[in-house]
């Protein structure tokens, strides 16, 4: 399973990149604000730090467009930058009917908002570089979501679809751990929630009992 990063932060994708060997970025509207910088700031920045590399970073339309024709021609524009970009669409018809169009002119999109195995079916029908089911959202509304991701896996398989899942709005480790037991290719997650998933509050008390035990042992010539 693949780690990307749920982010528009240049430091922050930056270090996970260089220290973690995260292998893809996806960013939203909402990560954008967060960065404090203007929309096309953000999206040069990424365009330029990987130029050269193979590493998909998900940018999304405006979330105001709902016609087809626009969302292709917002896009497109978009997919100019970079290579790399993989132009995230709402998993609306709308959408899936754009996101048809532009696979077949050649540039990449990633389903996003996919809330329902059926909506994740559209997704691999059309041919998506990407489908992305959320779950963090879903458990907040106590809806179950292994089963959910594990029914989609298994459809994908069923049918061969090509279209990779990415595992969305992820909150925490236990649910990095569902996403690679259900088998999905890919989870997205916060730099937050990947800093925790290397902790253990065990791994820090054997620490201290390991250096207690070194720091009283003779070394020796
Ligand atoms: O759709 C993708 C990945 O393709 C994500 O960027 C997705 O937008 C985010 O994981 C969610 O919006 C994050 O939600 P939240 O954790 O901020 O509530």
């Amino acid at each position: 399973m693949k780690y990307f990063l749920d982010s528009a932060k240049i430091e922050e994708i930056r270090y996970a990149y260089k220290n973690w060997g995260i292998d893809g970025v996806t960013t939203n509207p909402r990560h954008i604000q967060a960065s404090g910088k203007p929309f096309l700031t953000v999206i040069k920045e990424l365009a330029e730090e990987f130029e050269g590399k193979d590493f998909p970073i998900s940018v999304e339309i405006n979330p105001h467009i709902i016609d087809s024709k626009e969302m292709i021609e917002e896009a497109k524009g978009i997919a100019k930058f970079s290579k790399n970009f993989v132009i995230k669409i709402p998993c609306t018809e709308q959408g899936l009917i754009a996101a048809k169009s532009l696979e077949e002119m050649g540039i990449r999109t990633n389903v996003t908002l996919v809330f329902t195995p059926s909506q994740a079916i559209q997704a691999g029908r059309i041919g998506a570089k990407f489908v992305s089911p959320f779950i963090g959202w879903k458990e907040s509304s106590g809806e179950d979501t292994f089963q959910y991701i594990k029914d989609i896996v298994d459809i994908y398989r069923n049918f061969n679809f090509k279209t990779e899942i990415i595992v969305a709005a992820v909150r925490n480790g236990k649910q990095i751990v569902d996403a690679a037991k259900m088998g999905a290719d890919i989870v997205t997650c916060g730099f937050a929630v990947y800093k925790e998933s290397f902790y253990h509050p065990f791994t820090d008390y054997g620490l201290n009992i390991f250096k207690d035990a070194w720091d009283n042992t003779e070394k020796g010539e």
